[in-house]
């Protein structure tokens, strides 16, 4: 659409006081990776059936995954031409290749996710070489999704009632789904896309349970799609967002799978059906481990999308004087509202750095453990999980204070962020729930300070709790370094109350679970400051109304530096242009309310009531 750009988003991107382009390329991790990032984006927006015109809220749900299907293909087709072109093309923002132009295409998002950030990041990380050599073709047929959750079981993983028994007449595993509660249920893209899935069900040999494992299962025929014997599957419905992927349900009645179907990188059973023990039983966690450290990257693209709409529509909207004698300011003038959208662009950035940090940190300790080192897993698993808890929870709360400072614009589908909400808070649940992850932090953190209590050595990143015990703290500071000070004699803090709860409630005679249970809301309050969050930055900065009008004269700038096309933005209210009310108008003259003058339902429905009578 053409047109001019607003002009107080002219004079916004006057004043701006540094260079957004370099700012643009050290969120790319570097100017090459965002030349490679544009080049991307430039070859997928040219392919025109990606780009429809018709905002899925008109479609049918049927029709909705119908035309996201078409998309996805059409994308996976290139992706396999880039890579095979030997194109290794990594969006630095997510360091995960998930291609942040896709969040355009799909507005929503790509059914193929979990077949591309779960499905084959499973066989890369816990198949055997031989497996890997098979099951990771380019071109093959599989099109999968990970299959762990159950109707009756999403975080408790020790309670998933799927059983996998080993057969030695056959050489053969037989899946079964014992009861209804057994069910699989969610699993992306497992409703009518996914002929294959990875499937974590529990290990029986010789009438021996050995646990969680992970077994790769076809479930639809390759050439007809048609459902294999002894497997039920279907899609769940509608959901709060996600809306473009069949999430699903399947169920398997005595479905039997070759032995060489478990992934055995870690773990192995031999054809005399002996079992040979993984280095460390939470391996086959690993995928969900890697996962919740992508999500953090994630969760950052996200809140840059949200702080870019907001900021730029609040550049334009003006509403209300501050002087009765004055014209209407920029609510973007509004100290409040500098408040609500600041902090975005700076979770964003925040939450980006410790992505990336966390991307590498997995990346050295994966190297470990296959040196055979196990060491470092306990902390990078009680990290992954309060940062992504934190990430999610600041994450969905964010972009929901971006979309409430929008005003009723910012409820319109066509601002598009409505639908980043929805995709956003899902992140607070899946991959590991908030309160069951913050737990699993709570568990680290309660066992080092026990060993701080008993004075017995810690590892330097736990040195503050005997700084604390020995009252080593300085006077709070304003400064980063004080703040950071401040930090710990909080976490300290709040760790030894939940400690001290804990061990009194033992006293009192409980057993441990259930005073573990009882101190539990301590205990996630301590896990939740062992992350810097949100909150905690506002209300520990004072001057803080000084640093909101030292950035207002580069917000639109700042946003501008997240370089996220309008295509990807997908919003009336975001656009490069500012050109909210023409765009607006335009979105809703789509509305297939507005093709007829007068819709048939006022002569089936209306007129026999207001005209009853007085004809
Ligand atoms: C798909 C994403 C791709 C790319 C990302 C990019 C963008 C993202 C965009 C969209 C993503 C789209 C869709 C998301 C798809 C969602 C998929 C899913 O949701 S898959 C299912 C996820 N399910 C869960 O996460 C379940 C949560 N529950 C658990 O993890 C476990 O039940 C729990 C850890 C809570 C408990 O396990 P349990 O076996 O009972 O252990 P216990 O608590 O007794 O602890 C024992 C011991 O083990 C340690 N431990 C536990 N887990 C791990 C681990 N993963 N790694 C290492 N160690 C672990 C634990 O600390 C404890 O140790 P100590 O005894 O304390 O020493
Ligand atoms: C959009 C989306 C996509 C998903 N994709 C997949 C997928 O691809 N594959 C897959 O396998 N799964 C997937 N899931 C499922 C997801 O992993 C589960 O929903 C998640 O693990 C939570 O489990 P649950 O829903 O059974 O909730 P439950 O485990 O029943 O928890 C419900 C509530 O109970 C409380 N609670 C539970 N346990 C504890 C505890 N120990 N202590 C304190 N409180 C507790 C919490 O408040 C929690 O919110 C997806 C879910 C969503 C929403």
């Amino acid at each position: 659409m053409g047109g001019r750009v607003n002009e107080d988003l002219i004079k916004e991107r006057r004043k701006c006081t540094f260079d957004i382009k370099e700012l643009t390329h050290i969120i790319d991790c570097g100017e090459e990776n965002t030349i490679k990032r544009k080049q991307i984006d430039n070859y997928i927006l040219n392919i025109k059936e990606l780009w429809d015109d018709v905002p899925e809220e008109y479609l049918s749900h049927k029709e909705r995954y119908e035309n996201a299907i078409k998309k996805a293909f059409i994308v996976l087709k290139v992706l396999r031409q880039l890579h095979t072109g030997n194109i290794q093309i990594t969006d630095h923002r997510t360091p995960t290749n998930v291609y942040s132009i896709q969040d355009g295409i799909f507005r929503n998002v790509n059914p193929l996710l979990i077949h591309i950030g779960l499905f084959w990041s499973t066989i890369a990380a816990q198949a055997s070489t031989e497996q890997q050599a098979e099951w990771l073709q380019p071109d093959s047929s599989m099109i999968g999704t990970y299959v762990q959750t159950e109707l009756g079981h999403g975080s408790f993983i020790r309670g998933i009632e799927t059983t996998a028994t080993y057969d030695s007449t056959t050489d053969e595993f037989i899946l079964h789904t014992p009861r209804l509660s057994a069910y699989k249920w969610w699993p992306g893209g497992l409703g009518n896309t996914a002929n294959a899935c990875l499937v974590m069900a529990q290990l029986y040999i010789n009438g021996t349970c050995h646990g969680l494992h992970i077994f790769l299962a076809q479930i639809r025929d390759f050439d007809t799609h048609k459902p294999l014997p002894g497997i039920k599957v279907g899609e769940i419905g509608p959901k709060m967002g996600f809306n473009t992927a069949d999430n699903g349900f399947l169920g398997f009645d005595n479905h039997r799978i070759p032995r060489t179907n478990m992934l055995m990188k870690n773990v192995q059973v031999l054809r005399d059906g002996t079992y040979v023990k993984p280095k460390h039983d939470k391996l086959t966690y690993g995928s969900m481990l890697l996962t919740r450290v992508t999500l953090i990257s994630d969760l950052a693209y996200q809140l840059s999308k949200a702080a870019t709409i907001a900021v730029r529509y609040s550049a334009v909207r003006r509403q209300s004087p501050i002087k009765s004698n004055e014209p209407e300011r920029q609510i973007l003038d509004f100290v409040s509202q500098q408040h609500k959208l600041f902090i975005t662009i700076a979770s964003s950035h925040v939450y980006r750095v410790v992505g990336l940090w966390m991307w590498n940190s997995h990346k050295r300790v994966t190297a470990d453990i296959h040196e055979g080192n196990m060491g470092q897993l306990p902390e990078l698993h009680a990290l992954a999980c309060c940062l992504k808890a934190i990430s999610s929870r600041d994450a969905s709360a964010l972009v929901e204070q971006c979309r409430l400072a929008c005003g009723g614009h910012g409820y319109m589908m066509a601002s598009n962020l409505p639908q980043i909400y929805a995709y956003t808070t899902a992140a607070v649940t899946y991959e590991g729930e908030y309160t069951v992850l913050l737990l699993q932090t709570a568990r680290y953190l309660v066992k080092f300070w026990r060993l701080a209590a008993e004075h017995k050595p810690l590892p330097q990143n736990f040195a503050y709790f005997e700084d604390y015990i020995k009252k080593n703290f300085e006077q709070w500071r304003n400064s980063p370094e004080g703040i950071i000070e401040g930090f710990k004699a909080i976490v300290a803090g709040k760790t030894k109350a939940a400690y001290d709860t804990l061990q009194c409630n033992l006293r009192n005679g409980r057993e441990f679970e259930e005073a573990w249970n009882m101190a539990s809301v301590q205990l996630t309050n301590a896990s939740e400051y062992s992350t810097i969050s949100r909150n905690d930055i506002e209300a520990l900065q004072s001057r803080y109304e000084e640093l909101l009008a030292l950035i207002r004269p580069n917000a639109v700038g700042l946003v501008d530096a997240f370089d996220i096309r309008d295509e990807v933005l997908c919003s009336t209210l975001g656009a490069y242009d500012g050109r909210v009310y023409e765009r607006m108008m335009e979105e809703a003259s789509k509305s297939p309310l507005n093709e007829d003058v007068v819709n048939e339902s006022f002569h089936k429905y209306i007129r026999p009531v207001t005209m009853k009578n007085k004809l």
